[in-house]
């Protein structure tokens, strides 16, 4: 079916019923976080800037294609669009990405040293069989929050062509990025990193 502004579709439900899990497990504060949707290979539908992501509608959502130009008059995309684009533009198989501002990423990516973290010794992770865990451990980089989103996209996009089995990463201070062959894979990959972000940040407290 061709989608049009007033009807994204199937997608769109998905973007919708994500945000409302996420924001109402505090994931998503106030108007912080993204989502996004493959339509095509030219087109992706995402979050209209400055919007609830626990109050989505289908006016919340928006289309976009893949250079940025805005296909839904008078409405503004998402700050962090560019960041959603690199990875659509990267592979085809990318279908979803999703963004959120949680307490423990947030934190993590704060008290972190270096430039990663990993996650490791968790049943969880063993739910992301689409992700490679040699030995059952995951690396996430953890890049300096910039507010010039095309420089951090070109971060991003340089770090991918160097290890491109990266299934997301922390922005210092800000929060989490991850990506699926669609929403549903998407949401589920938040749902597990979030888990895992909580345990590290326990462990962490318990044993300094
Ligand atoms: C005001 S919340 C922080 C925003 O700058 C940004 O980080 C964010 O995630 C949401 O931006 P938005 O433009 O609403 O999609
Ligand atoms: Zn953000």
């Amino acid at each position: 079916m061709e989608e049009t502004h007033e009807h994204l579709g199937a997608r769109a439900a998905q973007l919708i019923s994500a945000g409302s899990f996420f924001y109402h497990r505090g994931w998503m504060p106030a108007t912080a976080g993204g989502l996004s949707a493959r339509l095509d290979d030219h087109r992706m539908v995402i979050t209209e800037s400055g919007r609830n992501k626990g109050e989505l509608g289908h006016d919340g959502l928006m289309m976009v294609d893949l250079d940025g130009n805005v296909l839904s008059p008078g409405k503004q995309p998402s700050a962090e669009t560019f960041l959603h684009i690199i990875l659509y533009r990267r592979s085809p198989r990318i279908g979803a990405v999703m963004h959120t501002h949680s307490v423990s990423a947030t934190v993590l990516s704060r008290i972190v040293e270096g430039a990663e973290l990993t996650l490791t010794d968790c049943e969880v992770l063993r739910t992301l069989p689409g992700i490679a865990c040699r030995d059952a451990s995951i690396t996430l980089p953890i890049f300096g929050n910039d507010q010039d989103i095309p420089q951090l996209a070109a971060q991003v996009d340089d770090h991918m062509n160097r290890h491109p089995d990266t299934p997301g990463y922390l922005i210092e201070g800000h929060g989490f990025y991850t990506w699926g062959r669609d929403a549903a894979e998407a949401r589920h990959h938040v749902e597990a990193f979030e888990f895992l972000f909580d345990c590290e940040l326990q462990l962490r407290r318990l044993k300094p």
